[in-house]
Order: structure tokens, then sequence, then C-alpha cells
């Protein structure tokens, strides 16, 4: 297990990353445009019922949606970006102060990836930090080229989120606050700072291999110069727009789950290019490890059964991890 050197762009590609026959995506990464637009939802409008009906279509439909108006300055997400830019195109050996390997053993937060040399793994870079709980935060090792913006944005990003789970709750009935309240004070929130080097091979790697992510609803700030990110729907892969300054909101596997499948979340990609780099950055808001997911017994009754097991999250997180390596996902098992 190392952190990556990702400058590969005139090499041949390093066998490390190239993708076992079945699964690459058909040497075509090009997604199509989507049938009809992706869901555009003004934060400020909620619980506007117009507004709040285009949230129930994306979380229905896509699990997926542009935010805008979300309260979040534009300049401060346009900060957080550049700071990851500049830390991405400092030399390895400034990169490498931040590493995730103690003692050459990697933990969870950092500079590095997280599988295991023996894994195919993905063209990307990243750097992750633990928001929540505040104790676990360890400032000090943040990358200062964006730190203080992160932390402004961590703190802004959760009035957003609460905003919206609000909302979400509404549409499915429950009291405004089920979601909400389980963000206690041991309620687990990480970032990601993603990087994905031009890559001579796009038809052979992932920049991001499929998956959702595993928590509530993760925010994502995605590259407004350079596309990648997609979408599957129905079999099929479609390219997701930005609109700058928005922020893109996807249902993870905790709040599908929750919701009893009434929200899907997401299954996500990233394919690569061969000529410029692409930058994202994400917000995974979860709840606390010891909670057990499931879903909300106030959705349940005769005519409507729980249609996914429980488990406690830590446990979840971990088979999450785990399939993840062998390209499959762990709410497929959680379905009853
Ligand atoms: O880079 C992107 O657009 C997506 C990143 C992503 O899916 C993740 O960090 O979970
Ligand atoms: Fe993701």
């Amino acid at each position: 297990m190392a952190t990556r050197v990702v400058q590969h762009v005139s090499e041949e590609l390093p066998s490390r990353y190239v993708l076992p026959e079945q699964h690459r995506h058909g040497g075509i990464p090009a997604g199509e445009a989507m049938p009809e637009p992706l869901p555009v939802v003004d934060i400020g409008r909620l619980p506007a019922t117009d507004e709040a009906s285009k949230l129930r279509v994306a979380l229905e439909s896509w699990g997926l949606f542009l935010a805008t108006n979300h309260g979040i300055e534009v300049s401060l997400l346009d900060a957080l970006m550049d700071g990851a830019r500049e830390f991405f195109h400092q030399p390895l050996e400034t990169r490498h102060k931040f590493s995730n390997l103690v003692d050459g053993t990697p933990r969870h937060k950092g500079y590095g990836c997280l599988l295991s040399q023996d894994q195919t793994i993905d063209w990307f870079d990243r750097v992750h930090l633990a928001i929540h709980p505040e104790d676990e935060r360890d400032l000090s090792s943040w990358p200062h080229f964006f730190r203080d913006a992160m932390l402004e944005y961590a703190g802004k990003s959760k009035k957003t989120r609460d905003r919206v789970l609000r909302a979400m709750a509404t549409l499915l009935e429950l009291e405004e606050d089920h979601f909400v309240s389980k963000f206690t004070d041991r309620a687990i929130t990480f970032a990601a700072v993603n990087y994905y080097p031009p890559c001579p091979a796009p038809d052979r790697v992932f920049g991001f291999r499929p998956h959702s992510d595993g928590r509530l609803i993760t925010f994502l700030l995605a590259d407004k110069d350079i596309g990648g990110l997609q979408v599957r729907k129905d079999g099929r892969w479609f390219n997701v727009p930005t609109i700058p300054g928005s922020l893109l909101v996807f249902v993870g596997d905790s709040l599908e789950i929750m919701s009893n499948g009434a929200f899907k979340a997401a299954v996500h990609r990233v394919v690569t290019n061969p000529v410029k780099d692409r930058i994202s950055v994400a917000m995974f808001f979860g709840v606390d490890g010891d909670t057990v997911l499931e879903p909300a017994p106030a959705l349940l009754d005769e005519t409507r059964p729980a249609r996914y097991r429980k488990m406690r999250t830590k446990e979840y997180i971990q088979g999450i991890l785990e399939l993840y390596g062998r390209y499959e996902r762990m709410i497929e098992t959680m379905k009853i």
C-alpha cells in the first residue's frame, strides 16, 4: 500500500491501473446526454411545494440533483477549488508531507489511496479529511492550501444539508427533523478532495469506478471546466452537467435504506481524459458509526414491508470498503 505518483501522462499505463476485461466500460467512456435535464433545486425556496416536487422527482429517479441558491458564497467555493488545485500541482515531495501513511500503514485520513497493492486502483488521487466529530478533525494535518476554505465550507454546508434533509423528510411524511436529528455530536462527516490527472488510456482505467456513496447525502463540487462524472440509470451511463456555483447533491446508501427505497442512491463513476486534469471536492454527511441503519419505522406497515435489513453503520461502511475492491455494492447485500 502506498501513496501514488500520478504523473504518468507520457508513460506506459502502469499495470496497477489497468482494469480487468470484465470491468471495462466497453471501450467507450463517453456517456450519453441525459434524456431530460437533471433537476435543479433552488434550496432557498424549499419547502415551497413546486420546488419540493422537483426534489421528489430527482430523489426518485436520478438520486441526484443540482442545488442552486444554497446559501454558500460562490467566492468560497472557488477559493476551495483553487486551493485544491494548488495542492495537487505541488511537487510530490510537498504532497507527501500530508500522506495518509503512518509508519508505512495507511490511515483513513490524509493524502493517498486506500486500496492495497494487489487490487487495481482508479486513476485519481485524493486527500481524505475527517470533518466531524470535531475532536477527530486534526486541522494541523490538513494541507494549508485549502484548509481555511474547507473549514468555512464545512460549517456553512451543514446548514444547507439540514435544509435539504428537512425537505426530504417532509416528502416522506416523516417528522421534519427525522434525518437531521440523527446528526449527533458523534455523527461522521468526511471530505474528499479528488484529483484526476490526464490519463494516456481512458478506455482502460476508471477515474473512479462505479459506486454509490455510503452515507446519507453527499455534496459535490465538480470542476466547472472539465467533465467526466457520469450517473447510471436503467443500465445506461449519462454525463452529469454542472452549473458554475452550484452543488451536486447525491443520495447515499444510508438514505436509500432509511427511506425504505423511496429515494435511490445514485450510482456514479468518473472517466478520465488524456488532455486535462480534473478536481472535485466531496463532503459526505453520515450518522454515528453505532447508529443502526434501517428503514424508518414510520414508513412500514403490513402493506409496506422493510425492503432492507438492519446493520450498524460502522459495519455497513466496512462492508462497502471490502466489496469496493471487487466492484460490488454493499447495498445489494441488504435488500430483502
Ligand atoms: O469526482 C467526482 O466527480 C466524483 C467523486 C466521487 O464520486 C466521490 O468522491 O465519491
Ligand atoms: Fe462518489
